[in-house]
């Protein structure tokens, strides 16, 4: 469990975080969204008592960083894969943080093969391409097989077996019980590897959601149509207050009225329907359209508090 309240993090007059407050549960994938800038590295920062908060709280597995006893067993982290040191080989730089924490020299094998990196066990650290380092980060985060996972990019650089790979590996860590959290801007991705998802703006909380409720409950009724008959359709639909606009994949993308109220009108008026399609939006639709919202709603220099309830 990752606990976070009121925290706020302050760089001089610039606000990172600006009182969020959530909690990451166990048992799921959590992704941590938010545009460029948010604040998302800045609170995993502070997650790891890599600094301190200006304001506020945030406990993993129920204490400050600093105060669990054997912080790699709690929680495992990935937040740069590029700062390991370079000359040491994978299998010394993973050794080094087993002996240093205590933990068994097994281990190391154990993780080298979770994260598919046996093989380059014994070529220096800073020869490793991107995707490996990213490979041996998360390595390092499995190491102490802490029941909390802070993850930071860990997409990151990954090839499609890597993407694929990281996934399942997150599920099945989540499966266990425990509590994985990460950040990504590959919005297909997180879709596909998130149960809930956190998002924020400019330091704030926007949305903290189940995914699926995420984007059923934001998406507008869109419909796919195609008819053999265009024009009274198009015209029929317009005068019952729907929004028509040309699909690229072909026919029309119909906004307003659902799918089942299109059909229904389609048949009084006797017009013929060759597909009627509802379309759901993707995560990065209901993203894009909610993190939008936040920006030009700043922009007045208000703060939505009913969105930060969520
Ligand atoms: N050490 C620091 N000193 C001053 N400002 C900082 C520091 N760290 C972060 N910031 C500022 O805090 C804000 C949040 O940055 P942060 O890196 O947490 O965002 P992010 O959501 O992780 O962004 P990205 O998606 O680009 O990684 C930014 O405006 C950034 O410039």
């Amino acid at each position: 469990m990752i606990e976070a309240r009121n925290l706020t993090k302050r760089y001089g007059g610039r606000t990172a975080v600006d009182g969020l407050s959530f909690t990451v549960r166990p048992g799921s994938v959590t992704g941590f969204l938010g545009p460029n800038g948010a604040g998302k590295s800045t609170t995993m920062r502070l997650a790891l008592g890599l600094d301190t908060p200006t304001a506020g709280t945030v406990t993993v597995a129920g204490r400050r960083y600093g105060q669990l006893p054997a912080p790699l067993r709690d929680v495992g982290a990935l937040l740069d894969a590029r700062a390991v040191h370079g000359g040491r080989t994978v299998r010394r730089h993973l050794l080094g943080l087993a002996r240093s924490h205590r933990i068994p020299d097994r281990r190391v094998d154990e993780v080298l093969g979770a994260a598919g990196l046996t093989a380059v066990a014994d070529r220096r650290a800073k020869g490793l391409s991107l995707g490996m380092a990213q490979r041996l980060g998360i390595a390092a985060a499995l190491l102490g097989d802490p029941g909390v996972l802070i993850l930071d990019e860990p997409v990151n650089g990954l090839d499609t077996e890597g993407i694929r790979w990281i996934r399942t590996l997150l599920k099945s860590l989540a499966a266990q019980g425990r509590t994985v959290f990460l950040s990504s801007h590959l919005m297909s991705e997180l879709e596909l590897t998130a149960d809930r998802i956190i998002v924020i703006g400019r330091g704030r909380l926007l949305a903290d959601t189940d995914m699926r409720d995420f984007i059923e409950t934001r998406s507008p009724d869109a419909t796919l149509l195609r008819t053999p008959e265009p024009a009274p359709m198009r015209a029929l639909l317009e005068s019952h207050g729907a929004v028509v606009r040309p699909d690229p994949e072909g026919g029309w993308r119909v906004t307003g009225p659902t799918a089942t109220a299109i059909g229904e009108l389609a048949r009084e008026h006797g017009l013929a329907l060759h597909e009627l399609t509802p379309c759901r939006s993707s995560l990065e639709d209901v993203y894009t359209e909610l993190t939008g919202e936040a920006v030009e709603y700043r922009g007045t220099g208000n703060t939505d508090d009913k969105e930060t309830q969520r």
